[in-house]
């Protein structure tokens, strides 16, 4: 592992120059030259768990543009967490069985860090920077006992050179870019004087702080009624546009992902099955598990599936021999257990993992 100054990625810089302005809170995604700002190459994650190796996360690879929304959808237990957390490396290294593959974060200044490789104190860093995180729970970024203000301060002056007074202006423009009015009195609020939307917006005005190239956001709408889960989502869209913030969006339900995402990527048992573009990925699935997964929506009123699909999900401190889906599959035949199934080009901008994916249109 590297280590040392080396290490830390320079100060960051937009093109033609390093940042003069610390509020300048439109162009946090420019970058000099092209290229994703985040790709996993082979990501493998296994957890210890007693005796068993728990395959969570088994060879996923992806990219993320800048300003582009990509969607990891699948259902509860396919690894969407683990594969989040693993592109952030938090996943406490005493659980990991075994870990391995590229996750290339391409920084504001055009460098490339291997998140997997990198000292702690290049990813600390970079977390929080360079990537942003929100949650389900807004609770879990936002601390109880101090004001959403102070909170929104301190992410500014972690990441950037402000004082401490224009560190509050660049709040208050936060506040207000997450669609927050009344800004004077939100920074001298609690958290748990906010409603649950507010507080969800409060986090991801957190999460913009050190001006994020990248958010990771894993459901973060799940636990908000229907109309302000639109708004949250409309929101990122902005953000996203405004910013060009790439975007990972972690959810389960296949019904926002084909409202948000640009291109998708469909999990099931630890591996991408599927992956291109959202609008044509769900018009027409070419691996059976989204054709199932496509089968389950609509969603009750508080996001639970009113269809499942026949069966449970594979053992994931199991051995595999073949397609991890062919239990539960409409379409398998005798070789589809025989041996393992490679994700593959299976038109222009589209990869499945099933030998039959051509017979599936
Ligand atoms: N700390 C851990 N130790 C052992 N196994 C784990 C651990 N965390 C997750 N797993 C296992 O890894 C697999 C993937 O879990 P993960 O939480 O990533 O799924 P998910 O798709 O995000 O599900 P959900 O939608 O329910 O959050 C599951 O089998 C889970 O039991």
């Amino acid at each position: 592992m590297r280590s040392g100054p080396v290490d830390v990625p320079s100060e960051p810089t937009r093109r033609g120059g390093p940042v003069t302005d610390v509020r300048g809170e439109r162009s946090s995604g420019e970058v000099a030259g092209d290229g994703p700002v985040l790709r996993a190459e082979g990501l493998r994650t296994h957890f210890q768990q007693g005796e068993s190796v728990v395959r969570a996360v088994d060879g996923v690879s992806l990219e993320v543009h800048p300003g582009e929304i990509v969607a990891i959808v699948g259902e509860s237990g396919s690894g969407k967490t683990a594969t989040g957390m693993s592109l952030m490396r938090l996943i406490n290294r005493r659980i990991i069985a075994h870990q391995e593959g590229r996750v290339t974060l391409r920084t504001r200044s055009g460098e490339e860090v291997d998140l997997l490789a990198a000292s702690d104190r290049v990813v600390r860093h970079v977390r929080g920077g360079e990537i942003g995180m929100i949650f389900q729970d807004p609770m879990t970024s936002l601390n109880p006992v101090f004001t959403i203000g102070n909170q929104i301060v301190e992410g500014i002056r972690e990441h950037r050179s402000a004082s401490r007074h224009e560190a509050r202006e660049v709040a208050r423009d936060l506040l207000r870019s997450v669609g927050l009015g009344e800004v004077e009195r939100l920074m001298r609020v609690f958290p748990h004087q906010l409603s649950g939307g507010m507080r969800q917006r409060a986090m991801i005005a957190m999460a913009l702080a050190g001006r994020p190239r990248l958010l990771i956001a894993d459901e973060p709408t799940t636990a908000l009624d229907v109309t302000v889960q639109a708004q949250i989502v409309r929101l990122l869209q902005d953000l996203a546009a405004e910013r060009g913030m790439g975007v990972v969006f972690i959810t389960h339900d296949l019904a926002l992902v084909s409202r948000i995402a640009d291109r998708v990527c469909v999990m099931y048992a630890g591996q991408v099955v599927e992956a291109g573009a959202a609008a044509e990925v769900f018009a027409r699935p070419r691996h059976p598990y989204t054709i199932a997964l496509a089968g389950c929506i609509p969603y009750g009123p508080s996001g639970e599936r009113l269809n499942t699909i026949p069966g449970k999900p594979p053992n994931l401190a199991g051995e595999f021999a073949g397609c991890r889906f062919a239990a539960r599959c409409d379409y398998a035949v005798p070789a589809c257990s025989e041996a393992p199934v490679a994700l593959r080009a299976v038109e222009a901008g589209r990869s499945a993992r099933c030998i039959r994916a051509e017979e599936i249109s």
